[in-house]
């Protein structure tokens, strides 16, 4: 019998993306709810509890209700949504965030997909916090632009409506609460909460994160080769990364440094910048939010969980 997948909220952003990259898939039987049915909590239950996996496109107490819903012990959940990311009990699915995950993630019944700004900052900041050249209570602060797909079906009809008129670039977050924090805090292994400056560009999807490091203000100043070969090497050591790490390059502009160059795909790369006279380092994330930042993640943890290959 194919595995039956139950793609809760498919016919919003992250869902869509979802079910188009599970379409050619003769492995695995996607159940789908009736449109008109979809909102319907009688309905919603009865196909998260038919699913072995229910995979949850929805809004954070909608994921949180469908969670509820199940009263089963055989129906496996990836979660979209921000509502179980740092919760006991759930497994975050970053396979590359540690030689363990894949396994953790393959043998979980809860995982919590990872937030599309969390993952290039966790990626670049964990493997320099775990090897000791950054300590956890850096004070770290992340830059970056996301299309405007980041934020949903809302935004998306938003930046179609203006058209012309719609901003090229505009920075957000700006009481310095955003919903990502506590995930960047815990996985990269930080003690302080991170500043996060977001900003959303007037293109459909991609993302580009960046990490600025003042070296100088440590104790021991690493080198920028020191910090690409400690990121270089904890990628190497994952077992199916679909993270690359670019050569240690000291060049003053890189046209492939793009926020769209992976739209469409499940891939990252990641760049070290630096300058060692001033002891500074730039760290630089690259992908696609709706690919390895939601979608593609999230097909990566459903092929781990049932064995299947990506
Ligand atoms: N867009 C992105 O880049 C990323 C999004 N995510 C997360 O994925 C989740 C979905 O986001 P996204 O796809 O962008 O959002 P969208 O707004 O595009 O889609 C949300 C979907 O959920 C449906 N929905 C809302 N409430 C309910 C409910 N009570 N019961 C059933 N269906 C419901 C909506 O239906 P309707 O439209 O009919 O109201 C819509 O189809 C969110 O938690 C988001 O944070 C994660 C990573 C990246
Ligand atoms: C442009 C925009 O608003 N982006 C959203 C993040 C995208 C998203 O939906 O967040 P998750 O990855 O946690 O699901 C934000 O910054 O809150």
């Amino acid at each position: 019998m194919k595995p039956k997948i139950f793609i809760d909220g498919e016919h919003g952003t992250t869902g869509l993306q979802i079910r188009t990259l599970l379409a050619g898939r003769d492995d695995l039987e996607v159940i789908s709810i009736p449109t008109e049915r979809r909102k319907e909590r009688e309905a919603r239950a009865e196909y998260l509890n038919a699913a072995d996996v229910a995979i949850l496109c929805l809004p954070d107490d909608a994921a949180r209700e469908s969670v509820s819903l199940i009263e089963n012990d055989t129906t496996r959940v990836i979660d979209a949504s921000t509502a179980h990311r740092v919760a006991e009990g759930w497994t975050y699915g970053f396979a590359e965030m540690d030689k363990a995950q894949p396994a953790a993630i393959a043998s979980a019944r809860r995982v919590a997909n990872p937030g599309c700004w969390p993952q290039g900052p966790i990626a670049t900041l964990r493997p320099l916090v775990e090897a000791g050249l950054l300590p956890a209570d850096y004070p770290v602060t992340i830059n970056g632009v996301t299309g405007y797909s980041g934020g949903g079906r809302p935004m998306i009809e938003d930046y179609v409506a203006k058209g012309e008129d719609a901003p090229e670039f505009f920075p957000y977050g700006l009481t310095l609460h955003h919903k990502h924090v506590p995930e960047i805090k815990a996985y990269a292994r930080l003690s302080h909460d991170p500043i996060m400056q977001p900003a959303v560009g007037n293109f459909a999807q991609g993302m580009l994160t960046v990490v600025p490091l003042q070296l100088g203000a440590l104790g021991r100043v690493p080198r920028g080769a020191e910090i690409h070969a400690a990121i270089a090497d904890h990628f190497a050591a994952i077992d199916g990364s679909v993270v690359e790490v670019a050569p240690f390059e000291k060049v003053e502009r890189l046209p492939e440094i793009d926020p769209e160059r992976f739209n469409g795909t499940n891939r990252m790369k990641l760049y070290v910048f630096a300058n060692d006279d001033k002891a500074q380092a730039l760290l630089v994330a690259i992908y696609d939010n709706l690919g390895k930042g939601a979608s593609g993640a999230a097909v990566q943890n459903l092929n781990l969980m049932l064995g299947l290959p990506s």
